[in-house]
């Protein structure tokens, strides 16, 4: 088994692409964790009570009409009582007419049911994931955080939905067909129910076997889908690297241990009816055997037989519903543990309670002998210290993992630093509140993310009550007016697929413009590193200018132009500041900024 398990490890580490299958897909029941999935459908009393009255129907139907089926034998038909036959007729058409309409009622309310539940699932999901700190989801890449909030949650739908309500009513019917069939002839109803315990193991522990290599299947499928979109999105690099042959090979491994499992599935599933026929009818045998012999002892009637029949039919819809359940419940308990993993982390930077809130800053940051460690022992800032002049600009400039970004971080509070403080306006940053502090410090990353919708939905994101007026002077002093104004519909072109289809210059000037709108006293940009044509270039420039002026500004900085005009350079090299001033002094000095300038930043001048 080791062996097997080794030899499989061995083949994917071989494998050219490995992708990690999903979490496991079912987990024992667990009442504490049911406890807590039930009281998420607590707000909804009446929808509850109302699918249980409408299930009242089914039960009625399925515990009367046998009953009414062999009365209307021995006394109406054998007896010739035309007037009973009719009326009996008639009440057993009502019964399924009531039970028709109390079903389309119940269905009503429990997909009502269902889907608020669900609803309010997803909504505590999302707006949990959005107060989660940067921590959480440096740790997860965003597809699992995707299939979380969509799938795990959707996985839960037919537990709320039909599972909880229809298995009580089941268990229900269940108990009242016993309880009947016992009254009504207890050596009868004891045969009849040989084959019970068997539709109990078909319906739950086949059931599971089949469930289980359907899923094995998705999996499969899913592998296939998540190769052929990294195929197809790497196809330069393949033909590049005439690849061709053995991705050809994967590909069809692939393929080949999906069909097989396919099969596997479908083989499974083939048997499953049967097997369920076989069941029902060898219980019907074994009645109408030992039901003879009742009747010729004259012991029972025809119309109890057949009654006893019928009862037995009504056997199977609620075992098999029971079965469902414990399938449904297998899966909730392994998509719900992963979904209160994450209602039950707690986001590691909040607010303190009470913190007051941040009054409106004139923009003096200090940072204080600061050290941060991304986890233990990965220290990425060894006490750094400097203080910065409301309204100055200052160029974050080092190496490649030296610590820039790190550093803006923490000034927006993404991370708490491990020691040291962080001064803004003489306030410690931890403790005033969370959402003060980020509302007055604008942040411009180098991958602009543009959201679909206009381009004057895209530049009020940066203050949602800006008028279109304000938006316009907005673009109007980044330089971002005049590109905008020659799309196919100005301000108001569509932007999609992230804005794949303006230039990355483009992309920036409309960061800019977001950032002017939003007037943040404090801001924080990344510059983009992307070359642009010089147009563009000089657009930016101006437009960047026009943004920094008169706000503090802290700007990873990769063009020597902004560098230049910097009122204060910080020199980065491995989580240290090592060299510190404007670009004439630390030119003149000869030292590490003069050999970065040189070597790095050179071409960009
Ligand atoms: N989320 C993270 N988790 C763990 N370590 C990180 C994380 N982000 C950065 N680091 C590490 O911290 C150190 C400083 O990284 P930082 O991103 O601040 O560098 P940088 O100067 O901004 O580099 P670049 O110019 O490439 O963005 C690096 O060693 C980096 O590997």
């Amino acid at each position: 088994m080791v062996m097997a398990e080794d030899r499989r490890l061995d083949d994917e580490l071989r494998a050219p692409f490995i992708y990690r299958d999903d979490d496991t897909l079912d987990k024992p029941f667990q009442y504490a964790q049911f406890k807590r999935l039930l009281r998420y459908m607590a707000p909804f009393p009446k929808l509850i009570w109302g699918a249980f009255a409408a299930t009242a129907g089914g039960i009625a139907v399925a515990l009367v009409t046998p009953y009414l089926i062999g009365r209307t034998i021995d006394v109406a038909i054998a007896g010739k009582r035309t007037g009973l036959l009719a009326a009996l007729t008639l009440a057993l058409l009502a019964l399924y007419v009531c039970n028709f309409a109390a079903a389309r009622v119940r269905i009503y309310l429990t997909n009502k049911l269902g889907q608020n539940v669900i609803l309010r699932l997803r909504q505590d999901l999302f707006s949990h994931v959005q107060s989660l700190s940067f921590d959480f989801f440096d740790k997860r890449p965003a597809g699992s955080v995707l299939v979380r909030i969509m799938n795990d949650v959707n996985a839960l739908q037919d537990l709320f939905t039909n599972g909880i309500i229809n298995s009580l009513t089941n268990l229900i019917t269940l108990f009242g067909i016993v309880v009947i069939m016992l009254s009504l002839n207890v050596r009868l109803a004891l045969v009849t129910m040989v084959v019970v315990p068997f539709m109990f193991l078909l319906s739950t522990r086949l059931r599971v076997l089949i469930r289980r290599s359907w899923q094995v299947v998705r999996v499969r499928m899913s592998r296939i889908n998540a190769h052929l979109n990294e195929a197809i999105q790497g196809m330069r690099v393949t033909e590049a690297y005439v690849r061709q042959e053995e991705n050809q090979r994967f590909f069809e491994r692939m393929n080949a241990e999906y069909v097989e499992k396919f099969r596997r599935a479908t083989g499974l599933s083939a048997v499953f009816w049967p097997i369920v026929d076989i069941t029902g009818s060898v219980g019907t045998v074994l009645l109408f055997w030992y039901g003879v012999h009742l009747l010729t002892a004259g012991e029972v009637t025809v119309g109890l037989l057949v009654a006893f029949a019928n009862y037995l039919g009504n056997f199977w819809t609620p075992i098999s519903q029971l079965g469902q359940l414990y399938n449904q419940l297998l899966v909730a308990m392994a998509s719900s543990e992963r979904i209160f993993e994450y209602l039950d982390t707690r986001p590691t930077i909040t607010s303190r309670p009470q913190a007051p809130a941040l009054p409106p800053i004139r923009g003096e940051v200090v940072f204080d002998q600061v050290v941060f460690d991304y986890a233990p022992g990965k220290r990425a800032l060894h006490g750094v210290s400097f203080r910065v002049q409301p309204g100055e600009t200052v160029a974050l400039v080092g190496h490649t993992g030296a610590g820039k970004s790190t550093v803006i971080n923490l000034l927006a509070r993404f991370y708490d630093v491990t020691s040291g403080r962080i001064l803004i306006d003489g306030k410690d940053i931890r403790d005033v509140d969370l959402a003060t502090l980020r509302s007055q410090i604008g942040i411009v990353l180098q991958d602009t993310f543009i959201f679909s919708g206009t381009i004057m939905d895209n530049i009020r994101y940066g203050r949602p009550d800006a008028t279109d007026e304000e938006v316009i002077a907005a673009a109007k002093a980044v330089h971002a007016d005049e590109f905008i104004r020659q799309l196919e519909h100005g301000y108001f072109t569509e932007v999609r697929e992230r804005g794949s289809r303006l230039s990355m210059g483009q992309r920036q000037l409309l960061s800019f413009a977001r950032a002017i709108l939003a007037n943040p006293k404090i801001l924080i940009l990344d510059e983009a590193t992307a070359s642009i044509d010089t147009h563009t270039e000089h657009l930016i420039q101006l437009g960047l200018r026009a943004l920094l002026r008169g706000r503090t500004s802290f700007v990873v900085a990769h063009r020597l132009s902004t560098i230049r005009e910097a009122d204060q350079i910080l020199v980065f090299q491995d989580g240290r500041i090592v060299e510190r001033g404007t670009h004439g002094v630390l030119m003149r000095n000869k030292g590490y900024y003069h050999h970065l300038v040189l070597t790095q930043y050179r071409f960009m001048a």
